[in-house]
């Protein structure tokens, strides 16, 4: 079969300095052929650098010149007569130590070179890694074509690439372009095929000069070693000892936990020599003992953080940023006492559980190393061309539970009638399966609800949470939800078929659930029917609740089965998320996360909170008693609905939550919220009136409709009301205390459809048992139409965006917004955080920088961008670092979380 390999070719934005020093990438690569892994563009700038700077070259000067790489802004080189210069130079700043040179990698595909000869010959280079033996694909770039082909279409697309190749008596088998990649992969018959094809590409080309790339496109995949190495199956399709054979031999497994778990027995020491296990893959740090883990991570943070400030050449993002009119503030002129950090870097909090503490496990489905389908992590990545899936044997982060049931689905999956996913070929039906299991870390409300009279939630910590850091009784788990979501592709499946290995997979699970001890509770099985070829399914894809039989003893809970909800606590609030919400995996770590924040933020009743990127409002929602009011911002819509019910559920009456992109509706609300004419030090145009919260339920509930998906309820300066705080009480605790007795949260919550207030009366009443303390005290100005707006002294904002950080437009609305005084930046990826808090924290000149078209970006590094873009920034007072500390969300993997507090 031709092989070829979508080796993910789209250059990241990695940092451009950190890209001139990074290693090529290995010889032989699909990258290194096309020139395409960053440097390309990179040695086109600094080449064209180099001619315009300040040396006036001959012609045989210029062929005279040997190219190095160098570790610093600037691309040296040196002449075969030994001449050396730089683009910048006699003003160059750029120590040029030989230590730093190292030469420039050839990477023009010569088909005539040895090394294109060596794999025309033997299928591969002799290098490690292009372990296929077949050359049958190749990759071209398109960009390339563009460039070179005469009389032939300006864009070229993988389509034209294969009728001009077709036309000239060569016959693709297929031809592909991955979205957002201009690399295209063409696969023939045979070796004589592709040959003949970059002859002809070659041969089409404008001239000598311009060369077409093009390169090999080996598949280095598990797959094709197996086809290779294990025998087919000869009973395939035949039950032996009550197995169904499947395709290969299968390798006999254990779940338990011993040494030789994870290491591969059945196959021969070479090959197991470059098998990873899933525990390698998905918790790399797994074998170091926590303590050392933590101060890994601390290491790694800090040298994150000094790329704020450091003096490293690399490295100083804010001083090169800084305009050279304004004298650098005081926090980048005292780093270097802090030892490069911006700020004091107050230590990493423990997770409080390091072992099977996700309370969300996605596990793909497909073939293993074996080919046997399996349910568990890709022990590669595809653009390694490994696609093999193991099981989770050993995976510390996983839990128990977890493991159980992804055990449970793969051994339905040996008999089921339809295929597991093949990555290669992007077909199949069963794609992935994720396990939600939560359990509550509430305190008891009262004695009905103390733990010990809750045996089946002591069994299950007792055992599935075995490393509980805390003493049990912290944990009241009154419900252990578990909720399951399969990810299939339907396309060209028969719906009978579909059903009816729907109907056994439950079954299989609702036993499997029932057979374990204790026995587990199985609440919610969603299917995802979702067609696309990449991982992520949108948020928007089809979700079908599967009805689960009853099997005794297992104790479910009906109304979580219908909703096909999940329902988690943090800070003793319920919180009900819908399956495609975001969630912090880590529940108890995260509940650490929200304290600090909270803590940094110095909250206080006259405070308006910004809980931008808010998902299902954890943030606002457990900080709400501690503030006036809370407005979320979160772009998916299933999220904001959770939010409003999740506030309702709780009875908590001082939230609004918004449906937009922060960038879309930031401007507008801090308009709506904080602009208002100051005269003589006051702000003018505002009454304070006692208003209860009731009036505005009940006008809520009367009217039925939201506007805009949100829940607004009224701000309030609630001064006059004792709430009990943390763990000693809550607004729900309030009302537990006045009407509602033993019932859970979630027990109180009505079908209110989303984007509604409920009209049902024990939700007015829950809420009424909490306005019946709640008097409050607003001061509000009006708006142009007469109505009135809030007002509060204290301004926050606490942002928690995606991996990326936060757009720059909302950047520029937090930093130009003078009312906002403190900023808490909660992120997963501390290198966007620093791009992030050099915009934040960066003096600007007198006048902004006309923004210059962004030639170049996409080889500009996160921190690179933001440099340009602070030279645009609008006057206004910058932010400084105050403090930052990690949480460690995510043991046994280099990743955890980070909170910096900005202040100005
Ligand atoms: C890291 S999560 C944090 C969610 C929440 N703060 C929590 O702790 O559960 C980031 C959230 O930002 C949302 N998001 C991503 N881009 C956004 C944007 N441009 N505007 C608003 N929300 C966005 C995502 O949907 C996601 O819910």
């Amino acid at each position: 079969m031709a092989s070829m390999e979508m080796t993910a070719l789209a250059a990241s934005p990695s940092d451009e300095l950190e890209q001139a020093s990074t290693e090529p990438t290995v010889a032989g690569t699909v990258n290194d052929a096309l020139d395409i892994d960053g440097f390309g563009g990179k040695r086109k700038r600094d080449e064209e650098a180099e001619e315009k700077g300040g040396e006036e070259e001959s012609a045989r000067d210029a062929g005279d010149r040997v190219p190095y790489w160098k570790t610093s802004l600037c691309s040296f080189y040196r002449r075969k007569s030994g001449r050396e210069g730089c683009s910048h130079g006699d003003s160059c700043r750029y120590a040029h130590g030989e230590a730093e040179l190292r030469p420039r990698p050839d990477k023009t595909w010569d088909p005539t070179s040895e090394r294109a000869k060596k794999i025309l010959r033997d299928g591969n280079d002799g290098n490690e890694d292009s372990l296929a033996p077949e050359v049958q694909g190749m990759a071209v770039d398109l960009t390339s074509l563009d460039k070179c082909l005469i009389g032939l279409p300006r864009k070229w697309s993988s389509d034209n690439l294969k009728s001009f190749l077709d036309g000239q008596g060569i016959l693709c088998k297929t031809a592909k372009k991955k979205k957002g990649m201009s690399v295209g992969f063409v696969t023939f018959d045979n070796t004589e095929q592709l040959k003949r094809a970059i002859e002809v590409l070659n041969e089409n080309a404008t001239s000598g000069q311009k060369q077409i790339k093009v390169a090999d496109a080996n598949r280095r995949s598990y797959q094709t070693k197996v086809e290779k190495q294990i025998p087919p199956n000869q009973n395939k399709g035949q039950v032996v000892n009550g197995e169904l054979c499947t395709n290969y031999a299968m390798p006999s497994y254990s779940f338990e936990a011993d040494d030789s778990v994870g290491k591969d027995t059945t196959i021969g020491e070479g090959f197991a020599s470059v098998t990873k296990t899933a525990r390698d893959v998905v918790t790399p740090s797994a074998d170091i003992p926590y303590s050392d883990q933590l101060e890994q991570k601390m290491k790694t943070l800090t040298q994150t953080l000094k790329k704020l400030v450091s003096t490293g050449e690399a490295t100083r993002n804010a001083r090169k940023a800084c305009p050279p009119s304004v004298s650098l503030p005081e926090w980048i002129m005292k780093s270097r006492e802090a030892g490069g950090l911006p700020c004091k870097l107050e230590g990493i909090l423990e997770s409080p559980l390091t072992n099977g503490y996700r309370n969300k496990c996605e596990f793909s489905v497909g073939y293993s190393l074996h080919g046997k389908p399996t349910v568990g992590f890709m022990v590669g990545s595809f653009r390694e061309g490994i696609t093999a899936i193991e099981e989770p044997i050993n995976c510390p982060n996983v839990s128990r539970i977890s493991y159980e049931f992804a055990l449970a689905f793969q051994e339905f999956l040996q008999s089921s009638a339809l295929p597991v996913w093949n990555r290669i070929e992007n077909k199949g039906f069963w794609r992935q399966f994720t396990v939600n299991s939560f359990f509550s870390s509430c305190k008891p409300f009262n004695d009905s609800q103390q733990l010990s009279n809750n045996s089946f939630a002591v069994d299950v910590i007792g055992k599935y949470f075995t490393d509980m850091k805390q003493p049990l009784g912290v944990y009241m788990s009154i419900k252990i939800c578990l909720f399951k979501l399969m990810q299939v592709c339907s396309t060209d499946v028969d719906e009978e078929v579909m059903k009816n290995d729907f109907q056994r997979m439950v079954q299989t699970l609702v036993l499997g659930a029932a057979a374990c001890s204790p026995p587990l509770p199985l609440t919610v099985i969603v299917v995802q029917d979702y067609q696309g070829i990449s991982n992520a399914a949108p948020a928007d894809c089809p979700l079908i609740p599967l009805m689960i039989p009853k099997v005794e003893p297992i104790p479910s809970d009906d109304k979580h089965a219908i909703e096909a909800r999940i329902h988690d606590y943090i800070s003793n609030l319920c919180f009900s998320i819908s399956p495609t919400a975001f969630f912090q995996v880590n529940t108890l770590a995260a509940e650490r996360l929200y304290s600090l924040a909270g803590d940094w933020a110095d909250l206080n009743r006259d405070t308006l909170l910004f809980d931008i990127c808010c998902g299902t409002g954890t943030i606002g929602l457990t900080l709400a008693h501690r503030v006036g009011m809370v407005v979320g911002i979160e772009m998916n819509a299933s999220a904001v609905s959770d939010a409003q019910r999740n506030a309702m559920i709780n009875g908590i009456t001082n939230c609004r939550f918004v449906c937009s992109k922060a960038e879309d509706i930031m401007g507008a609300l801090l308009k709506e919220y904080l602009d208002v004419p100051e005269h003589n030090g006051s702000i003018s145009g505002i009454s304070c009136k006692v208003k209860s919260v009731k009036d505005e339920i009940l006008s809520c509930t009367g009217n039925g409709n939201i506007k805009n998906s949100e829940f607004s309820t009224i701000p309030a300066d609630v001064d006059d009301i004792t709430f009990k705080t943390g763990v000693e009480g809550s607004v729900e605790e309030k009302i537990k205390d006045d009407s509602v007795a033993s019932e859970g949260p979630d027990e109180d919550l009505n079908d209110s459809s989303e984007g509604n207030c409920s009209t049902d009366h024990s939700d007015v009443t829950r809420n009424d048992q909490v306005c019946k303390t709640m008097n409050l005290h607003i001061c509000t100005s009006k708006d142009k139409d007469g109505a009135d707006i809030p007002q509060f002294k204290n301004v926050v904002a606490i942002v928690d965006p995606p991996r990326v950080g936060l757009h720059p437009v909302v950047i520029k609305s937090l930093r130009t917004h003078p009312r906002i005084r403190r900023l808490v930046y909660i992120s997963c990826n501390p290198e966007s955080l620093v791009a992030n808090a050099i915009e934040l924290c960066t003096p600007t000149a007198g006048e902004p920088e006309k923004a210059k078209g962004n030639r170049g970006w996409r080889k500009m590094s996160s921190a690179g961008l933001a440099r340009h873009r602070t030279k645009s920034m609008p006057k206004s007072e910058p932010f400084r670092p105050v403090r930052v500390m990690a949480v460690d969300m995510f043991p046994h993997t280099p990743h955890c979380e980070m909170v910096m507090l900005l202040e100005r």
